[in-house]
């Protein structure tokens, strides 16, 4: 076992104020007596190739340095893998995104300096993760903060341009896409509910936080086996406008527009062919069929002792 950490710094999170605040960063490991190597990803989803080539040299406590994107394809990268010792796996988190959506569920601080701090603590909490199989393209997807399809995927498609007005991108980003979007056709099986016909969007989670912040999950447990879904078949721009406090302030599900449930397992067949977006903690993936399951307990993150 390599008792060094392992850190993968995107440079380009966060607009950039990765690669910007990366030898401050560096400074604060030392200063705080972490032993460690570092690797920057070069290009797209990089990172899930580092972290699978950190652990087969027997690294099994890794550092991601980025936002939620990031993060994703670090656990990717452990999943899509025959990696077996997952589960003695420690991930730490310097947050440094534009949505850091992730971390939120934890109050884990944006402050790279605390967080730097609390990886130190090394507090271990077993996190569910999401596995999204492709039913076509026979491919597997890993999440371990919300996936969604619909709405939601138009947005993070549409959420690019609007970067660089970090958190704010994904809420202007959604407002602008509403006016015009088209509903899709969607079959969604779970448990002994059916759902069938035109919808906004589904989304399944498991963290609390997407979207730069906004709170549209409900009763939101990140270990308790079962995804948090939340159904939407439609809403008008004027209940949006009206209520938009309440998608931050978490009383958004209440609004007699949201339908949720609890399951561990979801299908969902996208009827007709639609063009439709699928997003997973934010990284748009392929357009499939496909089922979400749950993997219970799956990851040790490094969290703050609460
Ligand atoms: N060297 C690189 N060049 C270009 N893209 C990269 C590079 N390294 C990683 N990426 C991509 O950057 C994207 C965004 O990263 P990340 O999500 O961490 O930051 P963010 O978008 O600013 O934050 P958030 O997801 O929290 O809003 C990811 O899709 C990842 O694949």
């Amino acid at each position: 076992m390599n008792l060094k950490w392992f850190v993968i710094v995107n440079p380009t999170s966060g607009n950039g104020i990765s690669k910007k605040l990366w030898p401050k960063i560096k400074q604060e490991l030392i200063a705080q007596q972490f032993n460690f190597e570092v690797a920057f990803t070069e290009h797209e989803e990089h990172s899930t190739e580092l972290v699978q080539n950190a652990i087969n040299n027997n690294f099994l406590k890794i550092i991601s340095v980025g936002g939620d994107g990031s993060l994703h394809n670090i656990i990717n990268g452990i999943f899509n893998s025959n990696i077996t010792n997952y589960k003695s796996i420690k991930l730490g988190v310097i947050p440094i995104g534009t949505g850091n959506d992730w971390v939120k569920s934890y109050q884990i601080p944006i402050n790279y300096k605390k967080a730097i701090e609390i990886i130190k603590e090394e507090y271990i909490y077993q996190q569910d993760i999401g596995k999204l199989s492709l039913t076509t393209l026979k491919k597997d997807f890993y999440f371990n903060n919300l996936a969604g399809i619909g709405f939601d995927g138009h947005v993070v498609n549409k959420v690019h341009k609007y970067k660089y007005l970090g958190f704010l991108a994904y809420i202007i980003g959604a407002l602008v896409s509403l006016i015009g979007f088209k509903r899709k056709n969607l079959h969604i099986e779970f448990n002994e509910t059916t759902i069938s016909g035109k919808s906004l969007m589904l989304l399944i989670g498991i963290g609390k936080y997407s979207g730069g912040g906004m709170q549209l999950t409900e009763n939101v447990k990140t270990n308790d086996g079962l995804f948090d879904i939340s159904y939407v078949k439609k809403v008008s721009f004027f209940t949006v406008i009206k209520h938009i406090s309440k998608i931050f302030n978490g009383k958004a599900t209440q609004l007699p527009i949201f339908n949720t449930y609890k399951t561990s397992v979801i299908k969902v067949s996208i009827k007709n062919n639609e063009n439709i977006y699928i997003q997973a903690d934010g990284e748009l993936i392929e357009t499939d069929n496909f089922t979400a399951s749950i993997i219970p307990r799956a990851l040790q993150f490094i969290v703050p002792k609460l």
